[in-house]
């Protein structure tokens, strides 16, 4: 029978150069492709990240010059430091504002290709469709500063503390919750307890209405009790279903978040500095002064090279 779904390996995208990487387990498909020539279609995306035909990851991102995009050259008017842009399409093939997790993996990928540096003490400016973000050295890999965050719908945020409702698949009421974006919008559900985290089912999308206008990432919280340990810090765990994806080991857009909506919940005092626990490891999260007077948000965390490959033509 002949197979006609698109095939990764086919076409001009036979001989492409790539390497395989994470950031707490949210893996990717990276390519260096200076000059925008590489394939960016839904459909070459989509078999490039099928985990059974394809090399599977939850994204692909390109590492294009700002200068051969249309939108990178638009950042580099105002940042001509932003050098590389971070193409990222999600596993289906969509195109995503950001990517948390893959900016660190991004600028990891960018060091050991040797076209970038990042001295000690130093930043390195990365242009995406969610603006420039910095990314500097931190304790536990890479910090990023993922700018402002916002209400989605902030008439309904500030009235009620939630804006929506969720069904979610294995709970039988459906949630109040929060839609707050990070240049990608996310709708943040707190749970009482791990056992209703444990036993929800994230294999189907759950349903929000309204849902945001651009689609949504939905965020699964249950605060630690205490909230927040000795040390200050605030401290959440969370599953995510990520919008043109399904549930994957963490999502850093979704950690900050839920961090963020947390800390709005919990009110005046709450903690500035938070820890996300995700399937696949631990992500910081920091609400900071940023340098245009607005508050930010700083994510930090690992990233991993793990595979270097070629793909080859399709049988
Ligand atoms: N895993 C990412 C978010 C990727 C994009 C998301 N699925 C969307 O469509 O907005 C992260 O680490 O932030």
């Amino acid at each position: 029978m002949t197979d006609h779904r698109a095939s990764a390996t086919s076409g001009q995208s036979a001989g492409l150069s790539f390497t395989k990487g994470h950031g707490t387990g949210n893996d990717f498909v990276l390519t260096l492709d200076p000059d925008a020539s590489a394939p960016d279609d839904a459909a070459f995306v989509a078999a490039l990240c099928d985990r059974h035909r394809g090399i599977g990851a939850d994204g692909y991102i390109r590492a294009v010059r700002s200068s051969a995009l249309p939108e990178g050259r638009a950042l580099l008017q105002t940042a001509p430091e932003a050098e590389w842009f971070m193409d990222y399409r999600n596993a289906d093939g969509s195109v995503s504002e950001m990517c948390g997790n893959g900016v660190r993996v991004f600028a990891h990928f960018l060091l050991s290709s040797a076209v970038a540096d990042l001295p000690e003490g130093g930043e390195l400016a990365i242009a995406t469709r969610a603006g420039v973000k910095r990314v500097t050295r931190s304790h536990d890999g890479y910090a990023v500063d993922m700018g402002p965050w916002e209400f989605i719908h902030p008439d309904a945020a500030v009235a009620r503390g939630m804006d929506s409702l969720v069904e979610i698949g294995g709970l039988d009421v459906d949630r109040p919750a929060l839609s707050i974006s990070m240049g990608n919008p996310h709708t943040v559900v707190a749970l009482a307890e791990s056992a209703e985290l444990q036993r929800t089912e994230l294999h189907r999308a759950p349903t929000v209405q309204p849902v945001p206008p651009e689609g949504t990432n939905v965020e699964l919280v249950v605060p630690a009790d205490p909230l927040v340990g000795d040390d200050g810090v605030g401290r959440l765990s969370m599953r995510v279903h990520e919008r043109g994806v399904g549930e994957t080991q963490s999502c850093g857009t979704g950690a900050c978040a839920a961090a963020a909506a947390t800390r709005f919940w919990a009110g005046q005092g709450a903690p500035t500095r938070w820890q996300v626990a995700v399937p696949g490891g631990v992500v910081g999260v920091e609400f900071v002064d940023g340098p245009d007077g607005r508050e930010h948000v700083l994510l930090s965390g690992p990233a991993a090279l793990v595979a270097e490959g070629v793909l080859l033509p399709s049988d």
